[in-house]
């Protein structure tokens, strides 16, 4: 393949005629290995999902389940607090869309008839661990998100959350030479613009709804019908259930939660970046399961400032840019304020 409408033939190639019913399941167990076969088996297994899905579940994963297990204990009993203590860490008194967001404080879709979503959350982003327990100045200056974190008053909180949150970095990381290597770029390509990157991790908490809640006109929705914004999402979810993508002939189907897996979603900066070669499908949450659900988000994106531009084996005179450039810190911090901008005491942007 030496030009770039070869290549979007190509990819062209890859997609199937058929929509999809389920979600695969992608074994990471090779992730390291230096045999070019299975590295490239792997990858032929990624493309295939980026392109069809968007969406795709990894087995093998690596990050220790002790790990998960503490985050999951110690949010639910962040999520257990007294809403009031709660409310002190309410999201809207930061700039930089960190901490504690209440049932009803979304609306994912912007567009949805209901109040807004039926979750709550806590969220934090970038932080380095020191071993000695000092929080270090972590701020940024350059974008959404970036501020420093701030961490509710309970013992561990910060390191459990903290040790669950580089475990899964460490994941993203390992991701980003297979997407290159997927759309037949450099293995290296992404990694000048993931120096400091976007890494945003929501704690969330579903309350069960009634099915007569879930009909969907003028309801609350666990979370409304979206797209992530960021490069792409790694979620850990609970054995509850409720998560449904929805393929091209506009069903929705379960993303079932299956053990010891966690579920990878492409966003819409890989969708921008690729001219729509990778999918950002849309999903949602609804939880009628009588029990509560809780899933870990971890939305990981470039550099703020990284311009959002086709990359060339994308784009073709058969296959022209889609998307107007911006940056990906824009990006996003527009996505958060559509996001935020129903509710009636308005954060402090
Ligand atoms: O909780 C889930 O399973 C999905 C959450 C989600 O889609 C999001 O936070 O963007
Ligand atoms: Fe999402």
């Amino acid at each position: 393949m030496d030009n770039a409408s070869d290549r979007c033939l190509l990819f062209a190639q890859h997609r199937s005629d058929s929509t999809f019913e389920d979600i695969p399941v992608i074994d990471f167990s090779d992730v390291d290995t230096t045999d070019s076969l299975k590295r490239r088996a792997l990858v032929d297994q990624i493309r295939d999902a980026c392109i069809n899905v968007g969406f795709f579940y990894i087995k093998n994963h690596k990050i220790p389940e002790d790990v998960i297990t503490a985050a999951v204990e110690i949010g639910k009993t962040f999520f257990a607090l007294p809403e009031a203590s709660k409310m002190d860490l309410d999201i809207r008194k930061t700039p930089n869309f960190k901490e504690y967001t209440a049932l009803l404080g979304e609306k994912t879709d912007p567009n949805g008839k209901g109040k807004g979503d039926l979750h709550e959350g806590f969220d934090l982003g970038w932080e380095e661990i020191d071993p000695n327990g000092v929080q270090k100045d972590t701020s940024r200056d350059d974008g959404a998100m970036s501020g420093s974190n701030v961490w509710p008053e309970l013992p561990g909180f910060r390191e459990i959350v903290l040790a669950y949150y580089h475990a899964t970095i460490q994941l993203g990381r390992s991701l980003f030479p297979l997407f290159a290597f997927a759309l037949d770029l450099p293995e290296n390509f992404f990694d000048d613009k993931t120096t400091k990157p976007a890494a945003i991790m929501r704690l969330l908490h579903y309350p069960s709804q009634e099915p007569a809640e879930c009909d969907m006109d003028g309801q609350p929705i666990g979370i409304g019908a979206h797209t992530d914004y960021e490069c792409f999402t790694i979620l850990w979810q609970d054995e509850i259930g409720g998560l449904q993508v929805k393929n091209n002939k506009g069903n929705w189907v379960d993303a079932v939660p299956i053990p010891a897996t966690v579920v990878v979603n492409l966003g819409d900066q890989f969708a921008r970046w690729t001219n729509d070669v990778f999918k950002s499908t849309l999903h949602r949450v609804i939880n009628k399961s009588g029990k509560e659900r809780y899933s870990i988000p971890l939305f990981f994106g470039t550099n703020y400032d990284v311009m959002l531009e086709p990359i060339p084996s994308c784009v073709s005179e058969d296959f022209p840019p889609k998307y107007e450039v911006v940056t990906a810190g824009e990006y996003v911090k527009s996505r958060l304020e559509a996001t935020y901008s129903h509710s009636s005491v308005a954060p402090t942007f």
